[in-house]
């Protein structure tokens, strides 16, 4: 914890006039908006504003010092508009003057406010510079509506920190809206990026999707091949008599090994999922935000889908990945910090989507993260055994397999893909025969 005579002013620059004029906690009773920075440690920090002296005391421990610290914030509506502007900001921080910077995730949120989703950005060096540069990157978004409110936040007197909310002026200068101390919040009981899930990043229907990437096609050319596709598949895909078994799992957990293998001892027609024909697109819509990424792979789904309806007519399908992969990696890239802070079991975003024609088996292969540091290098892709290592040990690989643990309606099945090839191959037969019968 800092000591307040050591605090630089924090800076909060929200975007959304109706989120930020909320009345502060304690001015009228209601409650205002909190904010969450998600840090690098897995716990969020929060807090929230109240008119008063009284109140918690506030959380200094994302100030850096010396230095300053900056964030801005913008709506988090599942609108492609807000989502390309999060992430326009987004790549701007990590540009120019910002290069000195750290940038932390926020997210504002409270009972009248809609989700906002920001950035905290800690200066380590102080200076006028940051400000003026933040400034300058909110003038420069001038065809948004409503202009950007700049909160400034300073330490008191007393070392208490204080938010002032300023409208900035197009031409310059700025106007002070209002002035409220800052106090430190509880951790609220769900992640407040939860609520929004369903709309933000797992899609339940083909519609859903569809109406994201039908939005994207004046500035992504490939959206509009994407969505003839889509559209050329009957609606509903029936699964045929034979059976369809999905392998799900972390990358390098042996899925590409064992749903071959399965092929090739079952007789069955291997697809995955995105399919052939749309995964050319894949670094493209890769490059995109959430909402425009997670809707280009529920479309894949859906894409499948149908090729699953027409081969399993004639064969079993082995399908390497499908919709378990594109909602647990969803989820798990959108609720920061820890696992306990994914949507309790049961949460409709581990529910299958009704329109999405379901597998008969769902089998989810899952080995310890140090074999799957060994497989990631042994298969010695791109990645420097330092990045293998960071990448296996954090905490997203966790809430990636706990996510598909919660999956309910066909729910997935773990297999224990350490043992040998041959082994691993063996149990995934026999579950396969177990559940499906003779094949
Ligand atoms: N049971 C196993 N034992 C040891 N190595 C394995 C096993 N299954 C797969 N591998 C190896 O691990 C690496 C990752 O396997 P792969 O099938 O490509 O995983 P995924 O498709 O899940 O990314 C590959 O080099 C593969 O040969
Ligand atoms: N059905 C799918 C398949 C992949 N994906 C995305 O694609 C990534 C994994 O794809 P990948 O090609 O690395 O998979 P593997 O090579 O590990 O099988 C995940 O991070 C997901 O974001 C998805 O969302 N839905």
């Amino acid at each position: 914890m800092l000591h307040p005579s050591r605090l630089g002013r924090l800076t909060l620059l929200p975007r959304a006039l109706s989120a930020m004029s909320a009345p502060p906690a304690g001015a009228s009773g209601q409650a205002g908006p909190c904010f969450a920075v998600e840090g690098p440690g897995s716990d969020l920090v929060c807090f929230t504003l109240s008119a008063g002296a009284s109140g918690r005391p506030e959380p200094r421990c994302f100030v850096p010092a010396p230095g300053r610290c900056y964030s801005l914030c913008v709506p988090a509506a599942p609108s492609v508009p807000m989502a390309r502007l999060h992430r326009r900001l987004q790549q701007r921080l990590r540009q120019g003057p910002f290069g000195r910077c750290r940038v932390l995730g926020l997210l504002c949120y409270g009972a009248q406010a809609a989700l906002e989703k920001g950035f905290l950005i800690q200066d380590p060096q102080g200076g006028p510079e940051t400000e003026r540069a933040l400034e300058e990157l909110l003038r420069g978004l001038g065809e948004l509506p409503p202009p950007p409110l700049l909160g400034v936040y300073e330490a008191g007197e007393r070392g208490e920190l204080w938010q002032c909310l300023w409208a900035l002026r197009g031409a310059g200068g700025r106007d002070l809206l209002r002035r409220a101390r800052v106090v430190a919040a509880e951790e609220p009981p769900l992640h407040p990026a939860v609520p929004g899930l369903s709309h933000a990043a797992v899609f339940h229907s083909l519609e859903a999707a569809r109406s994201v990437v039908e939005q994207c096609t004046s500035f992504i050319p490939e959206a509009t091949a994407v969505l003839d596709l889509v559209d050329k598949c009957p609606k509903q895909s029936k699964k045929g008599e034979f059976p369809v078994i999905v392998i799900e799992g972390l990358d390098a957990t042996g899925k590409t090994t064992v749903t071959q293998s399965v092929n090739d001892s079952l007789n069955a027609l291997l697809l995955r999922s995105p399919p052939a024909c749309i995964s050319q697109w894949r670094k493209t819509f890769d490059d995109e935000p959430t909402l425009i990424r997670r809707a280009f792979y529920a479309l894949g789904n859906y894409i499948v889908a149908s090729e699953i309806a027409k081969a399993s007519t004639k064969s079993p399908v082995v399908v390497d990945r499908y919709w378990h992969s594109t909602a647990a990696y969803a989820i798990a890239t959108e609720i920061s910090g820890k696992v306990q802070n994914l949507p309790p079991a049961h949460h409709e975003v581990y529910q299958w989507p009704e329109d999405l024609l379901k597998p008969d088996l769902v089998l989810l292969l899952t080995v310890s993260p140090e074999e799957r540091i060994r497989r990631l290098q042994g298969r010695g892709l791109e990645k420097t055994e330092e990045e293998t290592e960071l990448e296996a040990n954090s905490l997203f690989p966790q809430k990636v397999e706990e996510s598909y643990k919660r999956m309910e309606n066909p729910r997935c099945q773990e297999v224990d893909a350490s043992p040998s090839r041959e082994e691993v191959l063996r149990t995934v037969l026999y579950l396969i025969k177990k559940h499906c019968g003779s094949l």
